[in-house]
């Protein structure tokens, strides 16, 4: 079980911060030639990305380039680019059905791909992407969403939640990976701190972020607590005890805990675990 706790853009441009993210603590790292890199920057970036990740060691982060998409005059040329490269994804922008990852499967036949969900036809066809058998992961576009969409910005995000909820049931119905979309203000912990709690509790497996400052917040965020962990202990240990009994239920804090909550702690213990691994 690898963490996604925190998922940190870099724009594939900026040569400093290619650099930087080599000691900062993200589990996941997206190089990114779509968005965040200018028309006319597209093929220096693409150039530099490719050199920096033949050589450079990011360690135990995993490495996700996001590609432009197919329907733009860089997406072929990125496809093959980064065809056979050593990373751990390719990030798709604008999914909007199983026809858009077919056609970069076509390109990268060996790479896992993951999908934007960031229009519309995107969001309503989650199931049918999240079906698609090179999927493996999913990463909400909750800007390109809201522009699409005409929402606007409330902390609560109450105008996207049935949007991120479609996501995030299409990708558990399939076993994929998804994660939580970025938070602007990336000067503002407090409302950070707070969208990530929401999509937490949601199900994401953790927050794409789009400064060094944000990594922090998401990593503490999206890991089990102390107090979580010692109420799995207490739970499996509880519920090991009932069934050596010959009892299906247990009793832990006046809650019930059947053999599903069993399970659900025994996740809440391989999370912890690999995430005191990845600190090593
Ligand atoms: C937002 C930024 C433009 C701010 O950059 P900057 O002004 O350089 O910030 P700082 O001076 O505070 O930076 C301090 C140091 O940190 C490094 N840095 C900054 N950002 C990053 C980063 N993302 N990764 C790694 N390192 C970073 C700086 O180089 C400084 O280092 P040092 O020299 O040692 O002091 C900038 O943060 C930025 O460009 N962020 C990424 C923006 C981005 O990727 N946007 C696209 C994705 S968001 C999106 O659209 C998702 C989706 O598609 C949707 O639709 O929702
Ligand atoms: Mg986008």
């Amino acid at each position: 079980m690898r963490p996604y706790r925190s998922v940190l853009y870099i724009p594939a441009a900026r040569e400093r911060a290619l650099e930087k993210a080599r000691e900062l603590p993200a589990d996941a790292i997206i190089f990114d030639l779509e968005d965040a890199v200018a028309a006319d920057e597209k093929d220096n970036a693409r150039a530099l990305l490719a050199g920096v990740l033949a050589t450079a060691d990011y360690g135990t982060r995993a490495k996700i380039v996001r590609i432009n998409g197919l329907d733009t005059p860089w997406g072929r040329e990125d496809a093959a680019a980064f065809r056979g490269a050593k990373v751990d994804a390719i990030l798709i922008p604008k999914v909007g059905s199983p026809a858009d990852v077919d056609a970069v499967a076509a390109l990268i036949p060996d790479v896992p791909l993951w999908a934007m969900m960031e229009t519309p036809a995107g969001i309503l066809n989650a199931a049918a992407i999240a079906a698609h058998p090179r999927l493996a992961g999913m990463v909400m576009g909750t800007n390109d969403l809201a522009k699409e969409l005409g929402t606007r910005f409330r902390p609560d995000r109450e105008p996207m939640v049935a949007s991120l909820g479609l996501c995030l049931l299409a990708a558990r119905a399939f076993g994929r990976i998804v994660i939580d979309g970025v938070y602007n203000a990336f000067k503002d912990d407090d409302g950070l701190r707070a969208e990530c709690r929401q999509g937490r509790d949601m199900g994401f497996d953790g927050k794409t972020v789009i400064h060094p400052a944000q990594i922090p917040v998401a990593n503490e965020e999206f890991a089990p607590s102390e107090a979580e962990i010692e109420l799995a202990r207490r739970q499996i240990e509880a519920f090991d005890a009932a069934q050596r009994a010959g009892q299906g239920v247990a009793v832990v804090d006046g809650k019930i805990v059947e053999n599903l909550h069993a399970v659900t702690a025994r996740q809440i213990l391989s999370r912890a675990s690999a995430i005191a691994e990845r600190a090593i």
